[in-house]
């Protein structure tokens, strides 16, 4: 059978135009627009004089990544007084019409910036026929939004969410013609309140929120809640399936750790972040529900983590007026404390078709993993791809004295720790890493932190052990019934015996039991017993998972177009 081949862009408008008083051929088609130098005879060289005329400096700039285009109004230098004047009316006819057209353009570390060019023409039909025909172009675009809801937590990480919204991302949300409604918060739980009951969200196509992590979380709690209230859906239920929100989430990162930002675009840049909502960008993203005894506590999308991270938070959020600082504070005073965590973990694992935590392969934009059926949309459907095993509901248990048990539903990745917590975690394939460290010493435990700041494995270590799963519960030892610690006892497995004898043997090894509280992307949980389920695709951002560094590092070629 012959292949389709795909058909080529359709050529809608090609003139020779100025810029920076050079000719240059500037062609639009459905894909691209480009703009190459036009070599003149006079300029060739002797090394060049016998070949074919050659196009210099070419230019391409898929339609989709253009951000706007303008009639430009052209200003020239007036002689003698040194001002800046408008051009006489008398120069329109050499080349004084032009337009602009701002694009996004790839600099270092997946940041992008918005660069503009402008294209000067001799006649003003043609200057206007050619900011038509991009407008055009642009209008076809409809996954572009056209109006947001915004809202600014202005005491996030560094107190600057409101500057930066209005000096990083106002203008080009305004040169996007994207129009906003801004609200900036007066307490916490004002954003989560506000869309949960308030909101009028037909009129947007999108919820932006300025902050960190912890606001994020304030933005989903909202959106998900209203979701499941108006399609009569009981979040206290841990078995229910969840409706997907159907409004993008946008993250102009302005907190402390900036996760959930720098996971899903590779970078924590607001104008980065303005670029790719201005541009449409849709990703879908796993959510885990948190429920104690079928009481609905919260969703989480980073990281659910027990022990070390738990306690790391709770000691900071006493710290708030040092800023991010914060955690490096409570994060080395929490390593030194070296405190350990007795419990039963039972989870249900994912099958080997979403991918292991041990993968070298990271998710990345356009993840196949991402794509696969099984890791479709709801949980409604993935039950159906879900594989028997799955099905069947093989849980596993695991028992015993940790100093940290995370849960991470995608890599986590931060300017802290640029792999994350789990770096083959996906975005949207449906499943969580579940990370155990069992006691260790505290040289070996700083050892696997400190892998978390560098290229080597996190997880090559034998006090630690990480799982793809579904679902997972825990209990702490202190709850636990009666009949779950006679079970306990009556077991003395080999691995138990193993562990507790590193401990014993470990001259270094001083840790002391305590209880733990979860950190839920930064906000404690008030119950330690919990269960939790992830939920597939159940949020959509305004992102696209991390480019492949290639991507920005090699300019289009010809042949690539
Ligand atoms: C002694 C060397 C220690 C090196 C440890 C490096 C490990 C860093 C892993 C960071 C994982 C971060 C996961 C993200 C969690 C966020 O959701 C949460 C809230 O963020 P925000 O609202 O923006 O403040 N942040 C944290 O819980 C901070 C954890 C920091 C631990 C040091
Ligand atoms: N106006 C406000 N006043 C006080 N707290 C707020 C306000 N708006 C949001 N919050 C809360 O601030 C906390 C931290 O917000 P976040 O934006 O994540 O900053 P950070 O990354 O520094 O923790 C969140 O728990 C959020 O609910
Ligand atoms: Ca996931």
């Amino acid at each position: 059978m012959q292949e389709k081949q795909p058909k080529p862009p359709l050529l809608l408008l090609s003139s020779q135009l100025s810029l920076q008083n050079r000719g240059y051929e500037v062609t639009l088609n459905s894909a691209f627009l480009s703009w190459k130098e036009v070599e003149t005879r006079q300029k060739r060289t002797a090394a060049n004089i016998y070949g074919p005329l050659k196009a210099a400096g070419s230019h391409y700039v898929p339609v989709c990544e253009i951000i706007s285009v303008q009639e430009t109004e052209e200003d020239c230098p007036s002689t003698g007084i040194g001002k800046w004047q408008k051009v006489p009316q008398s120069l329109a006819e050499s080349n004084q019409y032009a337009f602009t057209v701002s694009y996004v353009e790839r600099t270092q570390k997946h940041r992008w910036r918005c660069s503009e060019v402008t294209l000067h023409c001799t006649d003003r039909t043609l200057c206007l026929q050619w900011v038509q025909a991009i407008r055009e172009q642009l209008s076809l675009l409809t996954i572009r939004p056209k109006r947001l809801l915004v809202y600014i937590n202005p005491y996030g990480g560094k107190h600057r969410g409101k500057r930066i919204y209005e000096q990083k991302v106002a203008p080009i949300f305004s040169r996007a013609s994207i129009s906003t409604d801004v609200i900036i918060t007066e307490r916490a739980n004002h954003a989560r309140d506000h869309l949960k009951t308030e909101a009028d969200l037909k009129k947007y196509d999108g919820v932006v929120c300025v902050g960190g992590d912890g606001m994020f979380s304030e933005i989903i709690h909202g959106l998900i809640s209203r979701t499941q209230c108006d399609s009569g859906v009981d979040q206290n239920r841990a078995d229910e399936t969840l409706i997907p929100c159907s409004l993008r989430i946008g993250i102009i990162p302005a907190g402390s750790t900036d996760c959930i930002c720098y996971a899903t675009v590779g970078s924590n840049d607001p104008v980065t972040s303005a670029l790719h909502i201005v541009v449409g960008d849709s990703q879908p993203m796993d959510v885990c529900s948190i429920h104690h005894n079928n009481t609905f506590l919260r969703y989480s999308v980073s990281l659910l983590g027990y022990g070390f991270y738990g306690d790391v938070l709770t000691d900071s959020e006493r710290k708030r007026w040092m800023g991010p600082a914060r955690y490096d504070i409570s994060g080395v005073k929490t390593f030194l404390s070296h405190h350990y965590y007795e419990g039963t973990i039972s989870f249900l694992p994912a099958d080997e078709n979403v991918g292991t935590p041990r993968d070298k392969l990271q998710c990345r934009s356009g993840c196949n993993i991402c794509r696969l059926p099984s890791a479709d949309k709801q949980v409604s459907k993935d039950e159906e791809s879900i594989s028997d095993t799955e099905k069947k509901g093989v849980w596993q248990v695991i028992r015993g004295k940790f100093l940290a048990i995370n849960a991470a539903c995608m890599s986590c990745a931060c300017p802290r720790s640029p792999k994350g917590l789990s770096p083959a975690a996906h975005l949207a394939n449906g499943t969580a890493d579940l990370i155990l460290v069992r006691k260790c010493s505290r040289f070996d435990f700083l050892r696997h932190l400190l892998r978390h700041t560098n290229k080597d494995d996190q997880f090559d270590h034998p006090f630690v052990e990480v799982y793809r799963v579904r679902q997972f519960r825990f209990t702490p030892r202190y709850e636990e019934t009666d009949s779950e610690l006679e079970l306990r006892e009556a077991e003395g497995s080999g691995r138990k015996r193993f562990f507790s004898q590193i401990c014993r043997e470990h001259p270094a090894c001083t840790c002391s039991l305590a209880h733990s509280s979860w950190n839920c992307d930064g906000e404690i949980l008030p119950h330690a017993a919990i269960q939790v389920r992830v939920h597939c695709q159940l949020i959509k951002l305004f992102a696209r998972g991390i480019e492949e560094q290639s991507v920005f590092e090699e300019p289009y070629t010809l042949s690539a177009i």
